[in-house]
């Protein structure tokens, strides 16, 4: 019998309301800094860093409340070497019920000369002075010598060490510029522990920069000689390219952490929306080929690769987006498409094609794809629907229209065909906005239990032709459903993707109680 060792916890150290927040445009306000630290603690981040509790009142307010409500995870007081930021720190966490303080100074010669100008002696004065001053108020000191990997390790060591002999029990040794390299990076920290006085009594931790790509590498390079906890933020949101992304650290630690044995008490179902709340909040969008949370991760559009996946998923996927809550939209129709993905889609509206018709769709599709970059489901519907009778989708947009204007309230008409009872309806209804007018009145037009949850606009084009896309998200029973479409008007581009993510609902239900008889359920 072999018994599997022990994987080693790495502590996920969450600052992304501080470092994160301290990215050009991503100031938030207080509500909105407590509303993402209670997701960060539903997702089982193991320390909050929320801020700077020095830098303002309505910080200092934050910070104070996150305190207070948030028991199950330690929060963590940030501070300069300078007594009224520490004081500030202790007095905004006092009611946590774990907590610890991040003392950071800089250890790199071109900070000491030029941003400090101190000498080396009086910054290691300034540290002893501060962490022995801190430590009277809080047992866990977190020290961080800032530009680590741009300082002398001769100098280094000392800051080290003498933060050590004052009582600090975490050392964090950041790469602050995203200088180093994996290679250099790791060892660094053997070297440390090895060097330093004291060195092997301390637990270790690491904050790395992106500005070279390289954040999540070097903080994998850490985490193999030895580093027990890392500083992450999410969507890697923090200063200029950002900090290491919590979600590629955390997935490649799911993914190929058993190679280096080590895992996270992270609850990777909660990742995605996450995400979005951040990404929302700070009115950052997400690249679309950001590794995990980008659109693009897991969607496909290239027919090979379309055919792959529909035999196997493992073909073309190393991990599961629906274990990150991503809502699942893997084949995405256009120009690169092949019969295989276009039969697949056509197949999940319950049309089943002959060769002829399939040929005949394949070479209209082909033809309309060069036209555009998507084929969304609706306009595939519209090329089903030239070449059969079928009728396709459980709800149809018919028609539109909307009436808006600075002193009126919007007032929206919208007439929906359903393929359930063959009928053709119009509704009226109105909103603080157009699109919510709309919204309201496809809601009563489709009495389907799903929330409207996300809605992106993306221009597809410059210039005033240009042509919207909108991408819609629906909940319903747990799960996410994407609708897309394509349009110049882009509140008909809207209506028009909320309808087929709802339409996607109903046929997943549908797919569902098929599945269910025949399984005799
Ligand atoms: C790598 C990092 O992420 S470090 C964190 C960076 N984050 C922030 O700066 C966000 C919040 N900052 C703020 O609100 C303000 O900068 C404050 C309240 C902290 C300070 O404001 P001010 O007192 O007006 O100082 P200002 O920001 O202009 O300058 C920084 C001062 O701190 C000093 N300083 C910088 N780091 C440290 C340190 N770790 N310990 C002690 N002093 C430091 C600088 O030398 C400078 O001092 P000087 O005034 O004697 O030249
Ligand atoms: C850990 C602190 C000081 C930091 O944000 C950095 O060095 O980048
Ligand atoms: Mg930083």
């Amino acid at each position: 019998m072999t018994i599997a060792a022990a994987k080693r916890r790495i502590l996920i150290f969450d600052t992304t309301l501080r470092d994160g927040e301290q990215a050009p445009g991503a100031s938030m306000k207080p509500e909105q800094k407590i509303v993402i630290a209670r997701q960060l603690a539903r997702l089982g981040v193991d320390i909050i860093e929320p801020g700077f509790p020095v830098s303002s009142p309505g910080e200092f307010q934050a910070i104070q409340q996150i305190s207070r409500e948030l028991q199950n995870v330690e929060i963590c007081g940030f501070a300069r070497c300078v007594k009224a930021d520490i004081d500030s720190a202790v007095a905004a966490t006092q009611d946590a019920a774990r907590r610890r303080l991040h003392l950071f100074i800089s250890s790199s010669q071109i900070h000491l000369d030029f941003q400090l100008r101190k000498t080396q002696d009086q910054v290691i004065e300034m540290l002893r002075g501060m962490v022995s001053y801190g430590k009277q108020f809080v047992d866990q000191i977190e020290f961080s010598p800032m530009d680590a990997s741009r300082s002398s390790e001769e100098f280094l060591f000392r800051v080290v060490e003498a933060a050590i002999e004052e009582g600090a029990t975490i050392i964090n040794i950041p790469d602050t510029m995203g200088y180093a390299l994996p290679e250099e990076f790791g060892p660094l920290f053997t070297r440390v522990r090895e060097g330093v006085r004291g060195g092997d009594k301390v637990i270790y931790s690491t904050h790395c920069h992106n500005d070279l790509g390289l954040a999540v590498a070097n903080s994998l390079a850490a985490i193999r000689h030895g580093v027990t906890q890392v500083e992450v933020s999410v969507n890697g949101v923090g200063e200029r390219a950002g900090n290491c992304s919590l979600e590629e650290l955390v997935m490649a630690i799911e993914t190929r952490g058993d190679s280096m044995g080590v895992e996270t008490g992270i609850s990777t179902e909660h990742i995605y929306e996450t995400s979005r709340l951040v990404s929302r909040t700070m009115h950052f969008p997400i690249a679309f080929n950001k590794p995990i949370v980008g659109r693009n991760a897991f969607q496909h559009e290239s027919g090979i690769h379309q055919d792959g996946l529909l035999k196997n998923r493992n073909t073309y996927e190393i991990m599961d987006p629906e274990a990150m809550g991503i809502p699942r939209s893997m084949i995405i129709l256009g120009k690169h498409s092949g019969r295989h993905a276009i039969k697949h889609r056509v197949a999940e509206y319950g049309i089943k094609l002959g060769d002829s018709e399939m040929e005949d769709l394949y070479n209209r599709f082909k033809a309309k794809a060069d036209e555009q970059k998507i084929i969304t489901d609706d306009v595939l519907m519209q090329l089903v629907g030239e070449s059969t009778d079928s009728i396709v989708q459980p709800y149809t947009l018919i028609d539109l229209q909307v009436l808006a204007g600075t002193n009126r309230s919007r007032i929206a008409s919208v007439t929906i065909f359903s393929s359930e009872d063959g009928e053709e309806r119009t509704y009226t209804g109105s909103g603080e906005g157009p699109l919510e007018a709309v919204i309201h009145c496809i809601r009563e037009a489709m009495p389907v239990d799903a929330v409207f949850e996300d809605l992106e606009l993306h221009s597809l084009s410059t210039g005033e032709d240009a042509s919207g896309e909108a991408v819609v998200t629906v909940a319903s029973g747990g799960q996410r459903n994407i609708g897309t479409a394509i349009h110049r008007d882009i509140i008909l581009a809207a209506a028009k993707a909320y309808v087929s993510a709802v339409n996607g609902v109903i046929l997943a239900r549908r797919k569902n109680e098929e599945r269910k008889e025949a399984a005799g359920e």
